[in-house]
């Protein structure tokens, strides 16, 4: 297929969602292109995971209008093709393999991330190099020292690298994380911020978080969700106000910035 558009991660016109027919996601645009990192920010039922989704095509719009919905060019994706282009880690998928995979190891997890399984198999032919880039992503994780540690016996940040490995053996060209330091304690939440920031160099990264502080210094835009669309969107610098985040969170907020962190100074 001859992609005209050669850069794009996302690009969505107009695109509506509905729940049976409760309207949940309205008119949304948005156009991501490779090498930018976004933050998806927005309060609590504003649609932010309802837009993983549509992303994820796990919904599809509302077909009564008229939209474009493009992921890397392309407008039809086979579910393993698309998470072949885009790791997509949620706490759902966390909270299955805590239920499903209790007795996998840290390797066994990132490993039969190539055939999307839970589990490693007799019939699974994995190659040498697949063996090797497995301990690599592991290396890069910073998760090779527990390569034989049980999904039971594992810390919530333990198992979120894991299924970040999962995902990163597939050279992804990019990553959305739902809310990935849900869970995680303030020392876990700043080395994770910090691994994201790693995975960075490697793929485009879309953070879909309430959290301010966890906006790292690579993010280069913001999309902010409000009243089920995206209400602003665009470059880090212009979009991210006082002014801005006070409409969204319909709260007043005094947005800082120190040490390239920012931070809510008073409401
Ligand atoms: N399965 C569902 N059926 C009907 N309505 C739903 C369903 N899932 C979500 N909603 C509604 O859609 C709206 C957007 O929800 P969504 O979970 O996308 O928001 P969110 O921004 O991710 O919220 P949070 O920050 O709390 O996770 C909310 O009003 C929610 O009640």
């Amino acid at each position: 297929m001859n992609n005209k558009n050669p850069d794009s991660i996302i690009d969505f016109e107009n695109i509506y969602v509905s729940y049976d027919v409760k309207p949940i996601l309205e008119n949304i645009n948005l156009k991501i292109k490779e090498k930018q990192h976004w933050v998806i920010l927005g309060s609590n039922g504003s649609g932010k995971s309802t837009l993983i989704k549509l992303i994820s095509n796990d919904l599809y719009p509302n077909t009564k209008y008229p939209f474009k919905k493009e992921m890397f060019g392309k407008k039809r994706w086979g579910i393993l093709d698309l998470k072949k282009n885009l790791g997509i880690i949620t706490n759902d998928l966390h909270n299955y393999f805590e239920k499903q995979g209790s007795f996998l190891s840290t390797y066994e997890v990132v490993l039969s991330g190539y055939f999307s399984s839970i589990g490693v198999f007799k019939h699974q032919d994995f190659t040498k190099e697949q063996h090797k880039k497995a301990l690599e992503v592991l290396e890069f994780l910073e998760i090779l020292d527990i390569k034989d540690k049980r999904v039971g016996q594992m810390s919530t940040g333990q198992l979120r690298r894991c299924i970040i490995g999962r995902a990163l053996i597939h050279n992804p060209k990019a990553f959305i994380l739902d809310e990935p330091t849900v869970g995680l304690d303030i020392k876990a939440q700043n080395s994770f911020i910090k691994l994201i920031q790693k995975l960075s160099s490697k793929a485009s990264i879309i953070l879909v978080t309430h959290h301010i502080e966890e906006i790292f210094d690579e993010i280069s835009h913001v999309a902010l969700m409000y009243n089920k669309t995206i209400f602003k969107q665009g470059k880090k610098d212009e979009i991210l106000t006082s002014e801005n985040l006070s409409e969204i969170f319909e709260i007043d907020i005094k947005l800082e910035k120190e040490n390239q962190k920012y931070y809510i100074k008073s409401i």
